[in-house]
């Protein structure tokens, strides 16, 4: 029997881009229409790389939200660079910070103020692990003669092998995995290692970015992969592990931004988050694997309660918008134009 609608404990997003100023009036509201929490990333410029700062940001998050039917509680991150002390991780822990976040230097949007080489966090990592703050890795390497489609695996076997064995005890969640590599790693790795999945992931491979035109609003980092890693992606997401969860990387761009001679990376999902993750569980015949994945496993790993209330979702095609307003500026959404099968019913 094929399901026509879907009633799922409350999601919450792992892994986001809200951005700043004005285009937090569409990238909040978008978050609040159905999510409970969500991890806000912090690569603004310049970073978020103190409690005091997260802090600010917070307030902004939330006056953007103050006249939605609902709010979305946002989970605040600091970014660590070379800089970082041990005491910024206590302060940031004071301040109701819940994760950091490791971009490595040059390697994604906003990446130039991250860590030159990952010894020199050690002290901060020591009280992460002590204070109970989450780790969180964007996962490439930057030197320049690796391939691009490389990155992310020459990281695990250069890196994060390396801080999962010394640090064992420090809850570390590989973001937004690209390759069998990555899941491969992760399935095996101590509980105290995790993964987020994008909704882009599971649902493209780099063909679909490249085969016919260079399509740029599927360009994001880390990359799309070829179809073998897509597969993997795919099966470890609809596994039922406990270790793979929900993180859309919604990583709006305008569309000036990335429609030029050097776009920029990441792709605009907010608008339609547990949609498109239905729409790719669906295809994969495992839409009663999407609860686990989206609203379970995220608050376990993050030694925080499961949302108590639900969403539902029915099936009933609708047309993406064109384009979308993004502050003072617009985005072109991902799947612009096309029409996607499930909506969430307005509760
Ligand atoms: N994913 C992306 O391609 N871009 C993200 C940064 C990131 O998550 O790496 C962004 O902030 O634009
Ligand atoms: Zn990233
Ligand atoms: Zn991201």
């Amino acid at each position: 029997m094929t399901s026509t609608e879907l009633t799922l404990t409350r999601p919450d997003d792992w892994h986001v881009h809200l951005r700043d100023e004005q285009a937090l009036t569409h990238t909040v509201p978008a978050m609040a229409r159905y999510f409970g929490r969500t991890i806000v990333m912090p690569n603004l410029v310049p970073p978020v790389s103190n409690g005091a700062q997260a802090s600010a940001y917070r307030e902004r998050i939330m006056a953007a939200q103050q006249d939605c039917p609902r709010q979305v509680e946002p989970l605040m991150v600091i970014y660590l660079t070379d800089n970082t002390t041990a005491e910024d991780i206590r302060q940031a822990k004071a301040a109701g910070v819940v994760a950091c976040k490791l971009y490595p230097a040059g390697a994604t949007t906003n990446s130039d103020s991250g860590v030159t080489d990952i010894n020199t966090i050690y002290p901060a990592l020591e009280a992460m692990q002590q204070e109970g703050l989450r780790f969180l890795l964007h996962g490439e390497v930057t030197d320049h003669e690796i391939d691009i489609f490389d990155r992310e695996k020459v990281f695990i076997d250069r890196t994060l092998r390396q801080l999962a064995n010394d640090f064992p005890e420090l809850p570390m969640v590989l973001e937004h995995i690209t390759t069998k590599d990555a899941a491969d790693f992760v399935a095996g790795a101590g509980q105290n290692v995790a993964a987020t999945i994008t909704a882009h992931h599971l649902l493209y491979n780099r063909n679909d970015m490249l085969v016919g035109g260079i399509r740029p609003h599927y360009y994001c980092l880390p990359i799309l992969k070829r179809n073998i890693h897509q597969q993997a992606l795919i099966e470890a997401a609809t596994s039922g592990s406990s270790k793979f969860f929900l993180g859309t990387d919604s990583a709006p761009h305008t569309q000036d931004n990335k429609e030029t001679s050097c776009g920029c990376a990441g792709s605009y999902t907010a608008y339609a988050a547990i949609e498109l993750y239905a729409q790719a569980f669906e295809q994969a015949g495992a839409l009663d694997k999407l609860e686990q994945f989206a609203s379970h496993n995220g608050p376990d790993f993050y030694g925080m309660a499961r949302n108590t209330d639900t969403i539902t979702l029915k099936k009933s095609p609708w047309k993406v918008a064109d384009s979308l307003p993004l502050g003072d500026s617009q985005v072109i959404p991902l799947c612009a134009g096309e029409t996607l099968q499930w909506q969430v019913v307005p509760s």
